[in-house]
């Protein structure tokens, strides 16, 4: 089929070079030239495992040419169906901030007003229940002067792509969920999929509406990051009491009812979803009349981790004007994202006490700087330790947990842990947030 994805960011880019790869012809509207200008040459315009061969794979001019990009929206006019990969942030309230994805639907209808024949339009981003029916769904049709479930039809596919391994979780989906208001939109979608369930063994479908389609979404996001910041409130009881909250979560996983995944505890959730998403749920929830008590809760507990990680380091050394090491600045391995990485807030705690901040990330650095210009920041994890008086742990990244005698370099060596990456042995004072 002629795909065309609107937003060319890490899920755009992702969904596109993964359609492509599946055969259908793929175009993507940006109104970023780099970005269109890396893809037109062959390039991933973001850093994910396995990205940049698909993306050389399809796109540029040694690739199959099943994959293109451009800034003008008249693409879409010879494509059969449209995503809106478009970002939905966060407003200051914690609400959904709509501004983007609406003014990509405008622009989007403005052109289907000169298409000719049946068109799909399928709202990839993550947005409130009701926005597909009530918000874009209206704004396409007065833009285009045309009847939704006559002219063209309107669709919602969230999407579960974990930043880190989004190809791979493209490809071996836990589920898709097709959501659609009318039946031709729906047929389409699942047309657009069929070549992918074929690939990926059938994984399971669910037909539903778009407002259901919407919810499960936050539903998705909300319930990890709850079940994150209850091992984290659980880790936070066991470290009062001196128990090793990981030997406990080794434990209760085996209950086939709570499962092994997402029991890490410590430093708590960053990154470029579960904090909007779960803000965005509860700022609307709270609007309809609802107090959703426990996604609140969800989102005070991972809030005060990375200042329980301060303090833990507060017992142990007075950092004042010191050499302090942050290890890791990306919200979590494989990524070079930093949105609201716990790291951030460490560093923020660390500069209120005026210490002297270092900081190691394997791919992270250039995009802390944007946050922090004048920490100092160095290539490699010996070069952050080296003369510091204490090391945060702020990444799980598995490069830190071959240190060894790095940590002889240190001027004291106190190692605060915040995500279970350090062993502890003799030589250092080593505190691990919920261990
Ligand atoms: N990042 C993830 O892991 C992830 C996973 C699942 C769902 N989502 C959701 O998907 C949506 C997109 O997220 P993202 O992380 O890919 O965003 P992103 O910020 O990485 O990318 C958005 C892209 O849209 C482009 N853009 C902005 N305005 C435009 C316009 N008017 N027309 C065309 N292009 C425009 C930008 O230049 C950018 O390339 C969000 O709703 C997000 O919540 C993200
Ligand atoms: O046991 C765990 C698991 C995760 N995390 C943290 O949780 C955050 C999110 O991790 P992860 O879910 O792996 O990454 P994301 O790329 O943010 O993916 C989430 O957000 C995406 C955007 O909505 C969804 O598509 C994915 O399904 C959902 O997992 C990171 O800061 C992790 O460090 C923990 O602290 N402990």
């Amino acid at each position: 089929m002629d795909v065309s994805i609107i937003g060319s960011g890490y899920v755009g880019t992702t969904v596109a070079a993964c359609f492509a790869d599946l055969g259908h012809d793929v175009v993507n509207v940006d109104v970023d030239e780099a970005t269109v200008e890396a893809l037109n040459t062959g390039d991933a315009p973001i850093h994910e495992e396995g990205l940049a061969d698909l993306v050389a794979a399809h796109a540029g001019p040694d690739g199959t040419g099943r994959l293109r990009a451009t800034t003008d929206y008249g693409a879409v006019l010879d494509t059969d169906v449209t995503f809106l990969c478009l970002p939905t942030p966060q407003r200051d309230d914690g609400s959904i901030d709509r501004s983007v994805v609406e003014a990509g639907a405008k622009t989007l209808g403005e052109t289907l007003a000169e298409k000719d024949g049946w068109h799909t339009v399928v709202v990839k981003s993550t947005v409130v229940p009701g926005t597909t029916a009530e918000t874009i769904t209206p704004l396409l049709e007065s833009a285009a002067g045309k009847t939704a479930g006559e002219a063209f039809g309107v669709g919602m596919n969230p999407e579960f792509l974990r930043e880190g391994s989004a190809v791979a979780d493209f490809r071996d989906p836990d589920k898709v969920v097709l959501g659609a208001d009318d039946e031709r939109a729906r047929e389409d979608m699942a047309a657009v999929f069929a070549p992918l369930r074929e690939r990926a063994d059938d994984p399971p479908v669910v037909e539903t509406d778009t407002k259901t389609a919407e919810m499960v979404k936050y539903a998705n996001n909300g319930f990890l990051a709850a079940k994150v910041s209850l091992i984290n409130d659980i880790g936070n009881v066991c470290k009062e009491f001196g128990v090793d909250a990981y030997e406990v979560a080794e434990a209760i996983a085996l209950d086939d009812r709570i499962g092994a995944q997402f029991l890490r505890s410590g430093l708590g959730w960053g990154g470029s979803c579960f904090p909007k998403d779960t803000h965005a749920i509860t700022a609307a929830a709270t609007d309809a009349g609802y107090d959703p008590a426990m996604l609140e809760a969800a989102i005070a507990v991972n809030d005060r981790q990375p200042e329980r990680l301060l303090d833990l380091l507060d017992e142990h050394a007075d950092v004042t004007g010191e050499r302090v090491a942050v290890l890791g600045l990306a919200f979590k391995p494989g990524t070079d994202d930093v949105r609201n990485a716990r790291a951030l807030d460490v560093i923020a705690g660390l500069r209120e006490r005026d210490a002297d901040v270092v900081a190691y990330d394997p791919v992270a650095t250039e995009n802390a700087r944007e946050h922090y210009p004048d920490v100092e920041y160095v290539d490699a994890a010996a070069a952050a330790l080296d003369g510091a008086v204490a090391a945060l742990v702020t990444t799980d990244w598995d490069e830190f947990a071959a240190l060894d005698t790095e940590f002889d370099a240190m001027d004291r060596r106190v190692v605060v842990d915040g995500r279970r990456v350090v062993e502890r042995r003799d030589g250092i004072t080593y505190e691990g947030l919920t261990w």
